[in-house]
């Protein structure tokens, strides 16, 4: 049986490699010279562990048969669940009995599955309470301790204690967790802080990546690179310590530039895209072009309607939810059909400033460590990401960052992602003004700014607003010195905010911003959860700057 076991395991991971070999878009760079550019070992190394398949992974026909039988209302129940028993087990088993009389899948799933359990269903909140003491109640009932892990489960176990967003996302999140964070800080609590962050550092040593969260089906991609912005809050807040991250920042870094040096002009390798003059810039990227565990069936269908290569569109499907904006008409060459995304084609403005933000900041702490090389190494490599964007993510005529189709040369579209230069710094103070003006004009509602100008049915499009993107919003202006124009949004949101608060007495995932009168944001592949981590560390943040709304 051992042996059986270990024989399955080999098969699937063997798999998982001839995935990755035949993932590579052949345009992009040709297997003979991806072998050059990446000797084998190193590509080995990207895979992940052999205790890390995912349920579709390891349930094969049993997974499929769950998600397309309607059973669960949200596909990512299932993967969701932790068996009862061996996997291989259950497998074996169900292969036995699914065609015996009297077989029904949802009596077979409850023998040999735990259901996720929804920790904050059961939370009663008390209208009393004025929005500030609503979010510093939540912050225990968001957070996790730390937990054995339940054996073959996709949950990862971590070592410290993290917070989770709410509703069906119960585990943590990559760049959710800075936007918590900020929050956390002014309620003091630093301790938090540091599990989160220590948590993440673990996750670097051992996956060699920060996952999109702790699931073993989010590990083929990260999220918005924020961990050099979480170590910078360590130390604006007075936590002490930010300097013992310099590894970790190096070796996230390492993640993100995979393959780089090896590429020739127009070729792209994982997040690398080398353009036509040389420089070096990234795009979002998923190890993997299967359908998302967590989204199996809603991927299956838009494959099936793409007129596309399935495998293809996977890919582009998983990198848009790695770019945390899953899902937005920047990613679409037809805003209104899902199945025409791109993102493996498009070099995004957020993404670059954050990488941007992580060479600054290696550079920084290497120069407090006395690192004079690695200090000027990131620094050239901090200004050279910075012509670069100039050069092709720069739209002068209309004065803002733009996404980048690297496939056809041409600029992408506008949207909140344009503040994330700012809120780096990585601007010039008249680039600033131009984009403060743009949003002003273009983004701008009665409550708040939005993700982009146009109306898709997507969640990260017009009419939604959401908490991350005010926060970069408000601070980028601020730090170019527009603070009338910061504020006012500062107002508009925690007025969104509190007007849902007022009569709901809870906080969303993003709210519907175009009316007056505030409500709850909707559109996307999944219903809109309560909670919620971040816009709970965004209020709880603007409120310590600006008072109760
Ligand atoms: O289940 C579908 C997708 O859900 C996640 O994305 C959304 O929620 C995240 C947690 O709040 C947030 O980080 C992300 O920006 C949202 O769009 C998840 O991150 C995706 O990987 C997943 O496929």
């Amino acid at each position: 049986m051992l042996n059986q076991k270990l024989n399955v395991t080999r098969a699937l991971n063997l798999e998982v490699v001839e995935e990755l070999i035949y993932a590579l878009d052949p345009c992009e760079l040709k297997l003979d010279e991806m072998i050059e550019a990446e000797p084998e070992p190193e590509m080995i190394e990207g895979l992940p562990a052999s205790d890390a398949l995912t349920p579709a992974d390891r349930y094969l026909e049993l997974f499929e048969h769950v998600q397309t039988s309607h059973i669960f209302a949200d596909s990512k129940t299932f993967p969701d669940c932790a068996p009862k028993m061996d996997p291989l087990d259950i497998l074996i088993r169900y292969r036995r009995t699914r065609r015996q009389p009297g077989f029904t899948l949802r009596q077979f799933i409850e023998e040999h599955f735990w259901l996720p359990e929804t920790h904050n269903s059961d939370y009663i909140s008390d209208p009393s309470r004025s929005l500030k003491e609503h979010i510093d109640n939540l912050w225990p009932v968001l957070t996790r301790e730390p937990q054995d892990h339940i054996p073959w489960s996709s949950l990862l176990a971590l070592p410290q204690a993290y917070i989770v967003p709410g509703g069906r996302f119960s585990e943590t999140y990559y760049w959710d967790s800075y936007f918590t964070m900020l929050g956390l800080a002014e309620s003091g609590r630093g301790d938090l802080m540091r599990c989160i962050a220590d948590n993440f550092a673990w996750m670097i040593e051992k996956y060699g990546h920060i996952p999109n969260g702790n699931r073993t089906y989010y590990l083929g991609r990260s999220q918005p690179p924020v961990f050099a912005l979480m170590v910078e809050l360590f130390e604006e807040d007075g936590v002490r310590g930010a300097r013992r991250y310099l590894d970790h920042l190096r070796q996230e870094y390492a993640y993100w530039m995979d393959g780089a040096q090896s590429l020739l002009l127009n070729q792209a390798y994982r997040h690398t895209v080398r353009m036509p003059d040389g420089s070096l810039l990234n795009r979002y990227w998923d190890d993997r072009d299967t359908p998302r565990d967590e989204a199996w069936r809603e991927d299956v269908e838009t494959a099936r309607h793409s007129g596309r290569p399935a495998n293809e569109v996977y890919r582009d499907l998983r990198a848009g939810a790695a770019s945390g904006w899953d899902y937005s008409s920047r990613w679409l060459r037809d805003c209104s059909r899902l199945a025409s995304i791109r993102t493996t084609q498009f070099i995004p403005v957020d993404l670059n400033a954050f990488l941007y933000k992580l060479e600054s900041t290696i550079a920084n702490i290497s120069a407090l460590r006395g690192d004079k090389y690695g200090q000027e190494l990131f620094r050239q490599k901090a200004r050279a990401r910075r012509q670069a964007m100039t050069r092709y993510l720069w739209d002068e005529e209309s004065g803002c960052y733009r996404d980048y189709d690297w496939r056809r040369q041409a600029l992408g579209l506008f949207s909140a992602a344009s503040m994330v230069p700012l809120y780096v710094e990585l601007a010039t103070p008249e680039q600033a003004a131009r984009v403060a003006e743009a949003v002003r004009t273009r983004l701008l509602t009665p409550g708040g700014v939005l993700a982009t100008e146009y109306e898709t049915g997507e969640q990260w499009d017009k009419p939604n607003g959401w908490a991350p993107l005010q926060w970069m919003t408000i601070q980028g202006l601020k730090r170019y010195g527009h603070d009338a124009l910061g504020d006012d949004i500062a107002h508009r949101w925690l007025n969104t905010v509190n007007q849902v608060y007022q009569k709901q007495h809870k906080l969303v995932e993003k709210y519907h911003i175009t009316n007056n009168t505030a409500c709850e944001g909707g559109g996307g592949e999944y219903p809109l959860q309560d909670g919620f981590g971040w816009t709970n560390g965004v209020v709880r943040r603007l409120i310590g700057l600006y008072g109760e709304p």
